[in-house]
């Protein structure tokens, strides 16, 4: 098995964001981007002006809600130290788009980061604070 099949068969979840302003960093096209979109199956990929990003939306049940899923989102961002575009839109559509603004495009770490969001979704952490 070679480097690269190593680095597929590693799940997006178990991995840590790198540094965006690493030299070696390049955008990916959109087909790399394709291969890595099952494992954040919910998430659209966008084409915004010819930069590619990670683009999903929850409805909230208050404002304030949004503000709460903002808060989790932000705890995890700052750990990855990638952060992602966090919109709310009206008073209850949470629109999270994730690109690398470094390099004007997706890196494996905006997959890392929406795989990583989605997990909170699976611990019902989100989904509670959100309904409630
Ligand atoms: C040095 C550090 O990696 C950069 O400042 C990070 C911080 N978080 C970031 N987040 C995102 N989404 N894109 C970036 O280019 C970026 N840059």
């Amino acid at each position: 098995m070679d480097a690269s099949s190593r680095i597929s068969l590693t799940r997006l979840t178990d991995k840590k964001c790198v540094p965006c302003d690493l030299k070696e960093l390049r955008p990916m096209n959109e087909d790399s981007a394709q291969t890595l979109m099952p494992q954040v199956a919910e998430w659209n990929l966008v084409n915004d002006n010819g930069v590619l990003k990670l683009k999903r939306s929850w409805i909230v049940k208050t404002f304030s809600k949004g503000l709460d899923f903002f808060r989790i989102v932000a705890v995890l961002a700052e750990s990855e130290g990638h952060h992602p575009d966090l919109h709310l839109v009206g008073w209850n559509n949470v629109t999270i788009e994730i690109w690398t603004h470094a390099i004007g495009g997706l890196t494996e770490n905006d997959f890392i980061l929406a795989a990583k969001i989605d997990k909170l979704d699976v611990l019902d952490l989100l989904r509670r604070k959100l309904s409630d």
